[in-house]
């Protein structure tokens, strides 16, 4: 067994991600039964003393029956409103099941603004630890009754990996409706199972789609795969599998396919800057920059900037772009976008004293995976 299965089977916490499709049809609402198979794993996981954080979808997809409605709708409004129907439903519906295993679940419905901002993510941070500590179990969903289509998170897999950090998970654990990672989709025929993947190279010539058959769930192959980049470039190793094989998956962890942790863990203010915040502008590197601040992690000094884009201020996330126009680092940017005229192509020593200082520090800089 490779070293990623075997820290997944020994994980002390370990965030679980379903999707809608694994839950729930488009005609016929949840589909309790799955829903119980899936609580029977996390519970016997939870006996065998892992701490588990469910991050559940299927709130949109849970509401459409109940409002008559048998596809997924296209406007905001409607899905916002299917999901409050649903996420009541599909909360009442974990809490019942989990309740036949004397486990108390605490529901968290995040927002994207409570990762993005600092202030709420130390807060979500708390809450969840508390949580564990007292032997809740956390079933998280984006809160999509207030999510606009401006600050979403957008898919669950990649909350998911949020929150494997925010918690400090040993491992995470992707459940949908196909048992693995194919080099293409499997509904378009002959497609070939990745079993595992340690690095770029295992990704070479694997078309991840972006939808599914289910027509319930958002994001497809695609965005789970880029939700296990971003937790193993921050040390979480990732296993991806069927809900029908969950209890494998949360057992010897021997299906589906799992992504080894490429990076070492981030400190949660690191992780917050690479993965969470908002940029709120883009600075323009020539190559000498790039290989300073990433090959050697220097700090950005203005001489190394070309332009610059978006309205932005001293103490504000950027994105750091090289000259192909590859995102190449983020970081705190010290100045205002109305200061750069002045300084972009300057040495220090041109600048007057008060526009010396770096245009973004070292330490606030994180060099994208
Ligand atoms: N390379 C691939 N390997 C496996 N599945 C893929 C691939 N590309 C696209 N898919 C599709 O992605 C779907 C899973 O995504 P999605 O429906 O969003 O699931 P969920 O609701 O579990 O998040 C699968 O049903 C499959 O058809
Ligand atoms: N927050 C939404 C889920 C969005 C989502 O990512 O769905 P999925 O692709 O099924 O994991 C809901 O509960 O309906």
């Amino acid at each position: 067994m490779s070293a990623t299965r075997a820290a997944v089977a020994a994980a002390q916490r370990i965030v679980v991600k379903i999707g809608s499709s694994s839950l729930t049809t488009a005609t016929d609402g949840l589909d309790s039964a799955r829903l119980a198979r899936l609580v029977d794993t996390v519970a016997a996981r939870v006996a065998a003393g892992t701490e588990v954080v469910l991050v559940s979808s299927g709130a949109i997809a849970a509401g459409l029956a109940p409002l008559g409605l048998v596809r997924r709708p296209k406007d905001l409004a409607t899905q916002q409103a299917a999901a409050s129907v649903g996420q009541q439903a599909l909360a009442h519906a974990y809490a019942e099941s989990f309740s036949r295993y004397d486990l108390t679940v605490g529901q968290v419905l995040l927002t994207a603004e409570d990762v993005v901002r600092r202030g709420h993510y130390r807060n979500a941070h708390r809450t969840l630890h508390r949580l564990l500590r007292l032997g809740v179990v956390p079933v998280v969903n984006e809160n999509d009754t207030v999510a606009t289509s401006e600050i979403r998170f957008g898919d669950n897999d990649r909350l998911a990996a949020l929150v494997s950090h925010l918690v400090g998970a040993d491992a995470l654990v992707l459940l949908s409706d196909v048992d693995a990672l194919y080099d293409g989709d499997p509904r378009n025929g002959d497609a070939s199972a990745v079993r595992e993947v340690s690095g770029k190279q295992d990704m070479v010539g694997v078309r991840a789609g972006s939808t599914g058959a289910s027509g319930v769930g958002t994001g497809g192959m695609a965005s789970k795969v880029q939700a296990a980049r971003v937790a193993c470039s921050s040390g979480i190793p990732v296993l991806l599998t069927s809900a029908d094989l969950a209890d494998r998956a949360l057992g010897p962890a021997d299906v589906g396919t799992a992504f080894a942790a490429t990076g070492a863990r981030l400190s949660a203010r690191r992780f917050w800057l690479a993965y969470a915040a908002g940029a709120s502008g883009r600075l323009w590197l020539d190559e000498g920059a790039v290989a300073a601040v990433v090959d050697r992690r220097r700090s950005l000094l203005a001489a190394g900037v070309t332009a610059v884009e978006g309205e932005f201020h001293g103490g504000d996330v950027v994105e750091l772009v090289g000259p192909a126009g590859t995102v190449v680092a983020r970081g705190v940017v010290a100045y205002d976008a109305g200061e750069f005229p002045e300084l972009m192509g300057r040495s220090s020593f041109e600048l007057p004293p008060e526009q010396r200082r770096e245009v973004v520090h070292a330490d606030d800089l994180v060099p994208r995976r």
